[in-house]
Formats: C-alpha cells, structure tokens, sequence
C-alpha cells in the first residue's frame, strides 16, 4: 500500500487511474509521494518515507531539487501536457496587445445605462483601434514544448517569427515550422522583432533574463510577453522601459505587486495551464509517472535523476538504489550481493550529474536485512524494495 499526498488539487481523471493499492493522506510526513502544481515546497521538511514528487505540470522553480535528489527523493514534471493551453493564451495575449479589446470592454461595461450605445460606440471606437499582428515579427526566446506551438501558432497567422534557445533539442527543432528562423544570438532576435515571448524556465542562469540590456537592444514600442515565470524579467527595468515607451506593452501572466501598478501592463492571474484539458493531461501523465515509479521502480521525465526503465520485474525481486555519482559504488553494490549469494538476473544503472540510480533483478526475495546492507553503503541515498 502507498499513501500519497496532494499539495494542490489535481484532475481527478488521473487521481481516478490511482488503484486499490494507493491511499491519500492529509498528512505529508506519512506521504510516499507526493503530486504539487504550483505550491511552494522549499520549506517543507522531507520525511524518510518520501520517494517521488510529480509536478503535475512544466514549471519545477516551487520544489527543491538538489535538496530532493540528496535524499534520495525522485521528482519528475509532464512535459509537454500544458502546453498547448499555454499556446492559445499566449496567442491571446498578443491580440490583447495589438488592439485595446480590454479598453474597449471596459467601456461597454461603463456605458451599460446608455440607451443609445450602439450609436455612441461608434464614435467612441477610434479610442480603442489597434493594429494586426498578420506579417509583424515575433521572437520567441525558449525554444520547448511551449515555445514550438506558439511559434508554429503565430507562423500559421501570417506572423514572420524568430526564435532562440542555445539548448533546442533535435525533437523540437524537427517539430518547428521551416519558416520560423532560428537566431544565434539573442541580440538578432530583440533587434529584429515587435513582439518578444519568453518560454524559459527559471533558474539561477535565466533571472532577469530581460533586463535593461536586452531592452536597450529592442525596437522601440516593441511588446514583451511572458507567459513563464516574473522572476525571468527584471521588474524595475522594465518600469523604466514602460515609462520611456521603449516597452509599448507589457504582457505577462505573472503579475507581482511591482507589475500590477505599471502603466501599459496587461496581467492575467497564472491562467496558462488552468484549462479543462492541461489540467487533465498534467495529472494523468503525473499518475503513471508515479504509478512506473512506486510499482517498479522505472523513472520517466524525472528533473533530478536520471531516465531509467527496466520494464516489469520478471524475476524474483526488484531493488533500486538512488546513489551519488561517485566511483566504486557499483562495485561495493555487486560485493553485497555476491556476499548474499544473491544472483543478479539484470541490471540497469544511469547517472545524471551528481546521481545515479540503478535498478537490480534478481534471482532471490528481496529482504530488508539485504536492502539495509546497500543502505549502509557510504554515497547510497535510498534503496527500495520493489518485490
Ligand atoms: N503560464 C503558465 O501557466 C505556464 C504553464 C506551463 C509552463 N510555464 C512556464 O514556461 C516554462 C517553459 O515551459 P515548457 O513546457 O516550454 O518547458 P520546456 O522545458 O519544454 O522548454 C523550455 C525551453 O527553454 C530552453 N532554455 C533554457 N534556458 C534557456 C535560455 N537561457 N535561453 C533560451 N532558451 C532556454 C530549453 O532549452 C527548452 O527548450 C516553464 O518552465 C514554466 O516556467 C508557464
Ligand atoms: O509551470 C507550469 O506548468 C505552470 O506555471 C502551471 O502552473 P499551475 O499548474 O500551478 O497552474
């Protein structure tokens, strides 16, 4: 039997694909694992029962990963699974920007008691009159799952887009439209475009990604959007950049107190992934990345430790090791088992930076005496038995 916990509420048509064997708790120290959207968890205390975190989502800023991976504490995202929600608002977005929809509603609200208003919109439209966003120039900074479909999106309405990302996996750029360019520098694409998206994730690397430099690069009156995170723009440089109209517009779905009270911001309250259907593929990806993981031991779209499947155990029992990517482990592992008379049928072992992780078939009952013995090894974080 595995308790989990939910730190945030999670689509119950995953939740649903949890079996008999898997409890909820309240209570977090009791948790084996633990599905999180947004809530933050650098605080929180990690219990020795913990195993996996599944961030039922892309963003993992809320959750402390060295100090997970030092305990052992496997903590996966769903790539991919909210993107496209954030596409479309991203679209929106843009649109916002081009023409003063938000102005204008506001005055039909405010004219509501106007028995004449569909004269005396007429004359009030010029106020609200914008421009398209057909054969502008969009730069999209992040290149992933978010930064592909909206690239792709905004190519598709006549947009001529660029778009940098010094990591752009092979999966992606197969997956970008032809037509989209793809800048070396970041320098080409701030002064070349009048709409800039960013889709990064934040990190020590990327805050304040957009600062005064970058600005100062941009075309004046240009448009920046960001759909990530706030950290990932520098809040008073982009005051200044909105005061000066270098920055015509700020768009971001990540307002903060300093944001909120800036002129020429258009702030929505983290909508991006808060749709019907991201909210469910989050949550059924999360399930069977927790499911593989509790049941046997297989780790898929982890952000800590490595990629490591081994399939369904076939042999008399499974043990996983979560260990520091350091010499001799496997050695000193292979000496406990030999030690045992333990036959090992299969083995599979992956490192990523700092960790390794490495799973054992073998031709015995895994026993906890035995798990205890790879326990004490020095540089072993957590060792479960699978069967
Ligand atoms: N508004 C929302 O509700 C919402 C929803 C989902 C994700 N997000 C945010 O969007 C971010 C991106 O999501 P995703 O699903 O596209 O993630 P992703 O991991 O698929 O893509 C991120 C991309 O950024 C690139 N990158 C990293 N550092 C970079 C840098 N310095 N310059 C340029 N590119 C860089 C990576 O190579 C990768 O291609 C998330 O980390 C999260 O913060 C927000
Ligand atoms: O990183 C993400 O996936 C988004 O910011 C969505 O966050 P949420 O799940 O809290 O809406």
């Amino acid at each position: 039997m595995f308790q989990y916990t939910c730190l945030n509420p999670i689509a119950a048509v995953g939740l649903d694909n949890l079996t008999e064997d898997y409890k909820q708790t309240e209570d977090f120290a009791q948790a084996d694992a633990v599905l999180v959207r947004s809530a933050a968890m650098h605080d929180m205390e990690l219990s020795d029962k913990l195993c996996a975190v599944a961030r039922a989502g892309a963003g993992v800023n809320n959750i402390p990963l060295d100090k997970c991976a030092e305990n052992g504490i496997v903590v996966f995202n769903t790539p991919g699974a909210n993107a496209n929600g954030v596409k479309e608002l991203l679209i929106s977005g843009m649109l916002l920007a081009a023409r003063d929809i938000v102005g204008g509603i506001d005055w039909v609200k405010a004219n509501a008691d106007d028995e004449n208003i569909s004269k005396s919109m007429e004359k009030a439209k010029k106020n609200f009159a914008g421009s398209e966003i057909k054969g502008k120039k969009l730069g999209v900074i992040g290149l992933g799952a978010i930064g592909v479909l909206v690239a792709n999106a905004a190519n598709r309405l006549g947009m001529d887009v660029y778009g940098v990302d010094p990591f752009l996996s092979v999966k992606n750029a197969l997956t970008l439209s032809r037509d989209i360019t793809v800048c070396k520098s970041y320098d080409e694409l701030y002064k070349t475009c009048d709409y800039i998206t960013v889709h990064v994730p934040y990190m020590p690397e990327t805050k304040g990604l957009l600062n005064k430099e970058a600005f100062d690069q941009m075309k004046d009156g240009v448009v920046v959007l960001n759909f990530a995170r706030d950290l990932l723009v520098n809040d008073d440089d982009m005051k200044a950049a909105l005061e000066s109209g270098k920055v015509a517009k700020y768009v971001t779905d990540f307002p903060n107190p300093a944001v909120v009270k800036m002129p020429n911001v258009i702030a929505t309250p983290h909508l991006g992934a808060s749709t019907e259907e991201s909210e469910d593929n989050c949550a059924i990806m999360a399930v069977e990345e927790i499911r593989d993981f509790m049941e046997n031991g297989n780790i898929r779209n982890s952000v800590n430790y490595p990629a490591c499947d081994a399939g369904v155990c076939e042999t008399k029992g499974r043990i996983t090791v979560a260990h520091k990517n350091i010499p001799n482990m496997l050695t000193q592992f292979t000496t406990v088992f030999s030690s045992e008379g333990i036959n090992i049928a299969h083995m599979t072992n992956k490192s990523r930076g700092d960790y390794s992780y490495c799973i054992f078939d073998i031709d015995s009952d895994s026993t906890e005496a035995f798990a205890q013995k790879l326990s004490a090894i020095d540089g072993v974080l957590k060792v479960r038995i699978i069967k």
